[in-house]
Order: structure tokens, then C-alpha cells, then sequence
């Protein structure tokens, strides 16, 4: 069901030999492009056409009734209601500690550069709602939003034609829990390209964050420049490094667990031990045959997305693992938080057998919107940090200016910008009439 890479004995960049999905998100931008330009120029009439088409419901507002919100939250299961309060807890502890303060720095007498940290002012948050539901999502956007400080948040959540049309209820729930009433009833690139350019019942967003498939990430790439985004934190990717060590039924439950989430999600093993390979994947057989979303997940794993690859070592192994970025990375393997402090590129990393991605999904702390798509050598999580800009303010008097005014015209006059120099030469040598 899952393919074998052999990478033993060969060097150099393994990136084209490793397992990546067919359609990419430069491929997919290309087929979200319309969808975007209608809504640019239609507005809300586009969003209600869009939502039919895709969602199969006919919208008669797109903005979630306060209402609605209040009433998801009086019929919310007590016990799922405690795991979000729980999630909502360690979230806020986690990212409480990512506050920036404000730092200034004395670059001489009489002048200062300060840098300040200014939250993003309003933000459109995607929580994802096609295949499963994710109220934990609600959860990874707003905690961070909240912290950092922005003033004006709103959800958006594709609607579900079995709850007449609204986001599923465990979404809004969430959204109640949190103090969020602005939700909108709008998935996949139309909900971006509504916070990219406003509609009619929705206000335009600085910013837009949150996962989703690989239309939402291709729209988020369209858009980007239009409107801020976080990481393309699109369909689900686990890499996972093992040895001989490592307990093979984990392993296969961890890859079943994140296949679970698309038909184009990525589970990959990197391994030097081809008996764990094998036992891993006899694991897997027993276990996707039981699992409730069998067929989802047999069609992920089975995919050019997936794949055991073998390495020859474990210093081999975490140069694939490297090259490859995944959006999570599990080590499982001896000295693990050592191999672990020495991981580059990956979203997040899970250290040892006890600390699953299930966990970062929902209740470590940490944040689960994620990099995916190789996107983790450049880009991290959502985090505080996502939502602030730092902004220099540069404070100098006039002695601290006429100290520097030598350098600054003559680097003018090295740059063919003579000008420059003179709004300096202005101040430091006043031509009196
Ligand atoms: N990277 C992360 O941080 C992270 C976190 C959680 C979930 N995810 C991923 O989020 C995704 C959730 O996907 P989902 O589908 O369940 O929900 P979703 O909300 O992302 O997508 C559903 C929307 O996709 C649109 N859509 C469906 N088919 C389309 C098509 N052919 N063309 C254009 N638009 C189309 C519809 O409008 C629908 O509302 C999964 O891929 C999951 O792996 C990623
Ligand atoms: N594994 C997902 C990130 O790719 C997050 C998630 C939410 N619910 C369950 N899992
Ligand atoms: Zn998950």
C-alpha cells in the first residue's frame, strides 16, 4: 500500500527522489485564479454563486448570526467543551510567552532606534471544514491573534449543508468560547479572496491566516501581496525519522493519524532499519483496515506523497529529513532530543515516543498551523510573532545628526543619490538666505 524509496548508497540533494504530492500549489493557484477574480469583482453575489457550486448550500447571508454563535455554545457537548477549555489554556500559556516588548536602542548620544511591535489590525482567520471539522483550528488561529493584540478578528468556516448552512457548531462554539462573534459561513479560496478584497457584509482584512486544502493554500499564494498571509499551512504532511528503537505500532498509528486528514496528505518514514520498515508496514495494513476513515487514508498513504525511504544512517536520515521540510517531523530514535536540537527545517518537531503529533494538534501548546509543501526551510507556525510588524522609530538630534552627516553624504554620493545628501547637508549646513 505505501511505496519504498531506496536512497541507501546515494548522495548528494535527495529532493527530487522524495515523495511529493502531484498537484502543487502553483498548479492549483492557477485553477483558483478565476474563482478569486470573480469574487474581486462580484463581491458577495460571487461568494453565494461560489458556495453553491462548492459547498453545495445557498447562502442567504454570509455572516453567522450572533445568535447562532450563542446557541452553539449552550449545546456544546460538557466534555468537549472541557478539551477545548483545556486546549485553550495551554495555547494561551505557550503563546503569552511569544509577547514582544518594545526595545530601544542608544546607537549614540542623542540618538535613539527603537523597535516597536504593532499588532496587524484586522485579520480573517480560516478554519477548515470540507473533510473533517476543526474547532482545535478555531482555537490555533485566535489564541495567537489575541495575544499579539489585534483589535479586529473574524472567522471564516466553509458551511455545512447538515446545520442549515451554517459552520459546523463545535466551529462556533469555539468561536463563542474565545469571545469571537464576526464568523462568516465561507470556505476554500473564496473565503480568502473575501478577506483579500471585502464584500458586501464583510470588511476587507490586513491579513488573512489559518490552514486548509490545497485550494486555500493556493489562494493564500495567489493573494499574497493583496493581503498579508501566514505560512501555506496546506493538506497535512508527517515525516518521521526511526531506528531500530522506535515502537513500530507507534509509527504506523502516527502515519495513519495525519493521513486521516486528506486524500493528499503526506506521511513518509525515513528510516535506516529495513526490519522496522517491514513491521511498520504490517502495522499499517491492520491498522487502516480498522480506522473509521479507511479509504481516506489508504488513497493518502498509497499516494506519490507517501512513502517509507531508506537511508543509510541515522546522519543520512536527518539530512533527508532535512532536505525535505516537513510540516511535522517525529523522532523516534536512541538520543532523540539530541538528533532533535540538531533538525533545521520542519514546522514542528516531536521528540520520543510520548509526544505524538495528535498531541501538537490539539493540546501540547504549541501551534498546529504549519508550513507544509517544503515551505518549513523558510517559513515557521503561526505565532504571536505572525501578527506583529516591527516598526522602527528613529529618533536623532541635531549634534547626533551632524556627527554622521559626512558618512551619510558621502554614501549618497557613492549611490548617485546626491539628493539624499543635501535633505542632510539642509540641516548640518543651513544655506541662509
Ligand atoms: N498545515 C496545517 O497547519 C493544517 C492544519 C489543519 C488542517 N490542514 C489541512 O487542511 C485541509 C482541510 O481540508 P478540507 O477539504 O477538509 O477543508 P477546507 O475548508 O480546507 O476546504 C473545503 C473547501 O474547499 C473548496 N473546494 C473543494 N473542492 C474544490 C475544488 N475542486 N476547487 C476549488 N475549491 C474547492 C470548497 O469551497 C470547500 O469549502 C486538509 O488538507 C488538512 O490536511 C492543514
Ligand atoms: N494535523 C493538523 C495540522 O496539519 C492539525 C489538526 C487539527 N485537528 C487534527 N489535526
Ligand atoms: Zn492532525
Amino acid at each position: 500500500m505505501i511505496s519504498r524509496i531506496d536512497l541507501r548508497g546515494t548522495q548528494g540533494d535527495p529532493r527530487e527522489a522524495l515523495p511529493r504530492a502531484e498537484l502543487d500549489v502553483a498548479a492549483a493557484a492557477d485553477r483558483v485564479r478565476p474563482i478569486c477574480e470573480d469574487v474581486r469583482h462580484r463581491g458577495t453575489e460571487a461568494l453565494i454563486e461560489l458556495t453553491e457550486r462548492f459547498d453545495g448550500v445557498r447562502l442567504t447571508d454570509i455572516r453567522v448570526p450572533a445568535e447562532a454563535i450563542e446557541g452553539a455554545l449552550t449545546g456544546l457537548d460538557p466534555a468537549v467543551r472541557a478539551a477545548l477549555e483545556e486546549s485553550i489554556r495551554r495555547a494561551r500559556k505557550v503563546h503569552r510567552d511569544q509577547r514582544r516588548s518594545d526595545h530601544t536602542t542608544q546607537v549614540v548620544p542623542g540618538g535613539t532606534v527603537t523597535e516597536k511591535w504593532i499588532p496587524v489590525d484586522r485579520v480573517g482567520l480560516y478554519v477548515p471544514g470540507g473533510r473533517a471539522v476543526y474547532p482545535s483550528s478555531v482555537i490555533m488561529n485566535v489564541v495567537p491573534a489575541q495575544e499579539a493584540g489585534v483589535r479586529s478578528l473574524a472567522v471564516t468556516s466553509p458551511p455545512q449543508s447538515d446545520f442549515g448552512g451554517l459552520p459546523h457548531p463545535t466551529i462556533l462554539a469555539a468561536c463563542a468560547l474565545l469571545g469571537v462573534d464576526e464568523v462568516y459561513a465561507v470556505g476554500g479560496a473564496q473565503a480568502i479572496a473575501m478577506f483579500a478584497y471585502g464584500a458586501e457584509g464583510c470588511r476587507r482584512a490586513d491579513m488573512v491566516t489559518g490552514p486548509g486544502n490545497i485550494w486555500v493554500a493556493a489562494a493564500k499564494r495567489l493573494l499574497k501581496g493583496v493581503i498579508g498571509i501566514d505560512a501555506e499551512a496546506g493538506p497535512t504532511e508527517i515525516a518521521i525519522l526511526a531506528d531500530s528503537t522506535a515502537n513500530a505500532d507507534y509509527v504506523a498509528a502516527d502515519l495513519v493519524s495525519q493521513a486521516e486528514h486528506d486524500v493528499v496528505a503526506a506521511s513518509v518514514l525515513v528510516t535506516p532499519d529495513e526490519a522496522l520498515a517491514d513491521a511498520v508496514t504490517g502495522h499499517l495494513e491492520r491498522r487502516v483496515a480498522a480506522t473509521k476513515h479507511s479509504g481516506r487514508v489508504r488513497e493518502a498513504l498509497s499516494g506519490p506523497q507517501s512513502g517509507i525511504v531508506l537511508v543509510d544512517d541515522l546522519e543520512h536520515g536527518l539530512a533527508v529529513v532535512d532536505a525535505y521540510a516537513a510540516e511535522h517531523l517525529e523522532i523516534m530514535t536512541v538520543d532523540a532530543p539530541a538528533r532533535a536540537a540538531r533538525v533545521r527545517n520542519a514546522g514542528a518537531v516531536f521528540v520520543g515516543d510520548f509526544s505524538p503529533v495528535s498531541l501538537g494538534d490539539y493540546a501540547a501548546g504549541s501551534n498546529h498551523v504549519l508550513p507544509t509543501g517544503g515551505c518549513a526551510c523558510h517559513s515557521g507556525g503561526l505565532s504571536v510573532q505572525t501578527f506583529l510588524r516591527g516598526v522602527h522609530i528613529v529618533d536623532y538630534d541635531r549634534d547626533a545628526l551632524a556627527d554622521v552627516a559626512h558618512h551619510v553624504i558621502t554614501l549618497a554620493d557613492a549611490e548617485d543619490l546626491p539628493a539624499h545628501g543635501e535633505a542632510v547637508a539642509a540641516r548640518t549646513n543651513p544655506v541662509t538666505a
